[in-house]
């Protein structure tokens, strides 16, 4: 029986979440430690350890039918690539930046600027749209160095909480684009190992739906109970059960899970008390 191929990152920010999710959706993996491949027992599936940016060779050349990788490194590196899956995760941007003292007016500013970074592909691409064109320098990492070296005029890299560049003292400029972890698929794939992508896949998305939501219940007293269901954005309709106590109903429903926050004081309002706010482990609509 076939088995399908997937790549996941052997170390740095994309490893734990990725091998979380294919917990999560039941697959156990055995791992040795420091193993580059490994099997899964409960599902036909077999997991390569490898470096997120050799990953979009490795889908284009068949070597693996899917990956777990960073959506900005399929786009430098990706062409033909389908993404099937976001997933939620690893969420950063790609910007440019410059030094803080520089006044900054505009992408022009940068033409024939130095532009240090790892995404010349993204660069050139980006400043296409504006007929600028940088100089751009190469560099595999610590990007946000450069300018402090007298290497570049300007950066382009991850931003995630901004910190990096706060530390070396510059300031974001434009936003190139966003990036989350995604599951991509190999132009290669076989028939066979599409029906176990399909597999797989409805198994993200349950899990994925579950983390995206809550099960929340409520006592309401019954006078209530109409204006606080329309307060609840569920699934389908609220399940509404009486309580022990006379006048009293339990209301239960799922919910998105930030939009608890948007609705709590208007259920308190309509009476609503002894609210719980549950997690879900798994969601087949
Ligand atoms: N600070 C961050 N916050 C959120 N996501 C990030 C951050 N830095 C990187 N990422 C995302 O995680 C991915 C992997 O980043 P990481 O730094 O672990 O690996 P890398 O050095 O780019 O790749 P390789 O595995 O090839 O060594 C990136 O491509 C990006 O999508
Ligand atoms: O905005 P922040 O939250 O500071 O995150 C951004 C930094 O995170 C990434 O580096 P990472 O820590 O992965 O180190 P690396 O360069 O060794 O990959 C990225 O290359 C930035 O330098
Ligand atoms: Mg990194």
């Amino acid at each position: 029986m076939s088995k399908i191929k997937i790549a996941v990152q052997k170390a740095g920010r994309l490893n734990e979440d990725s091998l979380q999710l294919l917990k999560d959706c039941g697959i156990s993996i055995d791992n040795g430690k420091d193993q580059l491949k490994a099997s899964a027992s409960n599902f036909p599936l077999e997991v390569l350890y490898l470096r997120n940016g050799d990953i979009p060779q490795y889908l284009r050349d068949g070597v693996v039918d899917i990956a777990i990788i960073g959506e900005n490194v399929l786009i430098e590196k990706g062409g033909d690539i389908i993404v099937a899956e976001r997933l939620g995760f690893s969420k950063c941007r790609v910007s440019l930046a410059v030094p803080k003292g520089t006044k900054y007016k505009g992408i022009e500013d940068l033409d024939r600027m130095r532009i240090a970074t790892s995404y010349p592909n993204t660069v050139q691409q980006y400043f296409k749209q504006f007929n600028v064109t940088p100089d751009i320098h190469l560099i595999n990492g610590s990007v946000e160095i450069a300018p402090n070296i007298g290497l570049a005029d300007a950066i382009c890299d991850i931003v995630s909480s901004g910190s990096t560049l706060f530390k070396n003292n510059l300031k974001e400029v434009e936003v190139m684009l966003k990036s989350e972890a995604v599951l991509a698929v190999s132009p290669n794939i076989s028939d066979e190992n599409k029906a176990i992508l399909n597999k797989l896949q409805f198994r993200i998305q349950s899990v994925l739906k579950a983390r995206n939501s809550k099960y929340i219940l409520m006592n309401v007293p019954n006078n209530k109970v109409q204006a606080v269901i329309k307060l609840l954005p569920g699934m389908r309709s609220p399940t509404v059960l009486p309580l022990a106590e006379e006048g009293w109903s339990s209301i239960h429903t799922v919910i998105e899970k930030n939009s608890f926050w948007e609705v709590i004081d208007e259920l308190k309002a309509n009476g609503a008390e002894g609210l719980l706010v549950v997690p879900i482990e798994k969601m087949v609509l």
